[in-house]
């Protein structure tokens, strides 16, 4: 038995997503056989990747039916999150991909949704920074449990820049930590945009596999300035299920999908879908209406990224600065779990199908 029997019959197990045998990626690593032991590394492009189970089984079923039948098979994962970043700007050199949270409509949960959504991404594995990038309403101060902290700031090539704060094991920065509560609140178009721009520009966010971006709600100035500050790999769009909610999803949809914005967007994703009260966790009442958002994704053929369910729990935890993620309400969490794992992989796939020329890119020069 040879390494490369074991690269053989590797060679016929599918990414499923990536539609490619593993061997053909470049997936797998450090093959080693000792007696009926055979064990190697799969490289996955995402930490937070939902298909290890798959991945795995496949793997081992490959190996005992083309190789050996009696082998002990260890398969072994790391990640490697994958880029297509080519813009050779200077703007978050180290981040890898860039997801900006949006809705049309306010209060339909983009920042819990961004909050759960970066902690899962991290939970996964990855290292995920969250910017809370709504000017006018702030929420990453108390849903973090750090309103009142002060970030620091650090000297890089001689220009000052500000290093996030740390919680969860997430770097944060919101306008929340930087200027008094009530101030920014009378801000205007000028200073909105530059502080947006230096959020991107003046901030040491190191290398991350994945950043944040909890946008202002509906459509406006300071969206156009952040896509054209940051290089956007794609926009996730929150709504819920109910029509007005809907409608202004609509707007959002409409207005990434602009020639001035062209930004790909990642997929939609329905918060509030159902109520489960917690002392009944299998019974579901859709009080916002049912499956809006899939009927929403559907017409508009984007991925549907998942349903989120309406839980007191999911309300306390940003409330008292402990995302649901943090806690142990299994299916809420499940939930965030598995809409988190549904972006990592449509980034994935994005990122293998797109050519790079095709990624937004910084149009705007400093
Ligand atoms: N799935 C959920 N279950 C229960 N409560 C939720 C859920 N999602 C959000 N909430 C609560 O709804 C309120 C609004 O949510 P959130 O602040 O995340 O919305 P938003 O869309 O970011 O609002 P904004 O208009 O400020 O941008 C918050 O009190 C939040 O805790």
């Amino acid at each position: 038995m040879i390494q490369e029997d074991v690269l053989k019959a590797l060679s016929t197990v599918q990414e499923p997503d990536l539609g490619k045998d593993l061997v053909t990626l470049n997936m797998v690593r450090d093959v080693e056989i000792n007696g009926d032991n055979i064990s190697f590394t799969v490289v996955l492009t995402t930490p937070a990747c939902p298909l290890k189970e798959t991945i795995k089984r496949d793997c081992v079923n490959a190996i005992k039916s083309r190789v050996n039948n009696h082998a002990n098979v260890t398969v072994n994962f790391t990640a490697s999150t994958t880029t297509i970043r080519a813009d050779k700007s200077n703007v978050l050199p180290g981040v890898k991909n860039i997801i900006a949270v949006v809705s049309g409509k306010g209060g339909v949960g983009k920042s819990t949704v961004s909050a759960n959504l970066a902690l899962a991404l991290s939970q996964g594995g990855a290292s995920v920074g969250l910017l809370d990038a709504d000017i006018y309403g702030p929420s990453v101060p108390i849903m973090f449990g750090v309103r009142g902290e002060r970030p620091m700031m650090t000297d890089v090539n001689g220009k000052a820049m500000i290093i996030p704060l740390e919680r969860y094991n997430i770097k944060l920065l919101s306008i929340g930590l930087l200027v008094d509560e009530k101030s920014a609140v009378v801000w205007r178009g000028p200073m909105v945009s530059s502080a947006v721009r230096q959020f991107i520009t003046d901030v040491k966010w190191g290398e991350l596999d994945y950043l944040v971006i909890d946008m202002p709600p509906g459509t406006g100035d300071i969206h156009l300035t952040l896509l054209q500050t940051a290089p956007v790999t794609g926009v996730v769009v929150v709504t819920t299920p109910q029509d007005v909610a809907l409608a202004d999803a609509k707007k959002g949809i409409a207005m990434f999908g602009q020639a001035q914005m062209n930004v790909p967007i990642i997929g939609l994703v329905e918060n509030m879908s159902y109520f489960t009260p917690a002392e009944l966790p299998n019974n579901k009442y859709y009080i916002f209406g049912k499956e809006g958002g899939k009927r929403l994704a559907d017409e508009y053929d984007l991925p549907f990224l998942g349903q989120i369910p309406l839980v007191q729990s999911i309300r306390e935890g940003g409330d008292i600065g402990v995302p649901i993620m943090m806690s142990d309400d299994e299916v809420s969490k499940t939930a965030f779990e598995e809409f988190a794992g549904t972006v990592a992989r449509s980034v994935s796939m994005r990122n293998a199908n797109m050519k790079s020329e095709e990624v937004a890119e910084t149009v705007e020069e400093r």
